[in-house]
């Protein structure tokens, strides 16, 4: 049984002249407990992938199955709510809100799925506490580290508990030493608490960390799209 599969995905981008086939018929599996590297040159297609795997984006046809189920009818709503519950998500901007708290910020998306009161300050805290950043979890976001920014957003990532994280660039605008930090991070919660992880990469180093590494060439499958 795979956690996460892809048909035959195809995403084409714009209209007449300036249609564009970013995807072109991806299939692939991912297993429950896998790290997997999604990698390929500059527009080969893999954030486009990311984000219908993520089911932020909807493929122009193929289907994505999520638990062995087809994704493809679930309404808006029910999508944000599995989403929210299912995936948590990296990414090498942050997306984090400045003026708000790091608690503030790791309590998001239990806020977005209804969880209230102390449950949420103590999950959230639970998670700030995993990543190491207990001391400033009523800092303001915009008053850290990039380093640090990460683990708040690792942290809001893992808040949900779930299935999957995907991260795009996860490193990109860390220095070296601090990419690290935040690398082991993401590696230990695969190990360590069997979260499934997905990360788009440039950075070879990254990629080999991985079990597997999924190879995108002008939006098709390379390699690795099964284990
Ligand atoms: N909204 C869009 N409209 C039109 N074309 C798009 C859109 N988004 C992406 N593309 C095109 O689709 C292709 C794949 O883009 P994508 O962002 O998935 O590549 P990538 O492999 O993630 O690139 P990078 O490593 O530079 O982030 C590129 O040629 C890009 O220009």
């Amino acid at each position: 049984m795979s956690l996460l599969e892809t048909r035959e995905v195809t995403r084409t981008y714009g209209k007449g002249a300036s249609k564009f086939d970013a995807l072109r018929g991806i299939s692939l599996q991912i297993n429950q407990g896998e790290s997997v590297a999604i990698i390929g040159k500059s527009g080969s297609g893999k954030s486009t992938l990311m984000h219908i795997m993520a089911l932020l984006d909807h493929p122009t046809s193929g289907s994505v199955w999520l638990n062995d189920e087809p994704t493809a009818k679930i309404k808006a709503r029910d999508l944000n709510k599995l989403r929210n519950k299912t995936f948590g998500f990296v990414f090498q901007q942050f997306f984090l809100n400045a003026q708000d708290s790091v608690l503030e910020n790791v309590m998001l998306p239990m806020k977005i799925a209804g969880i209230t009161g102390k449950k949420r300050r103590e999950a959230a805290l639970k998670a700030i506490k995993a990543v190491g950043l207990e001391n400033k979890a009523n800092n303001k976001a915009n008053a850290l580290s990039g380093g640090q920014k990460q683990r708040v957003c690792i942290a809001r990532a893992l808040v949900n508990d779930p299935q999957i994280i995907f991260a795009d660039e996860p490193t990109g605008n860390l220095d070296s030493g601090t990419g690290e930090m935040v690398e082991n991070i993401l590696f230990n919660l695969n190990k360590e608490k069997g979260i499934t992880l997905i990360i788009v990469t440039h950075d070879p180093d990254l990629a080999n960390k991985c079990e597997r590494q999924i190879q995108i060439k002008d939006g098709q499958l390379v390699e690795g799209g099964k284990e």
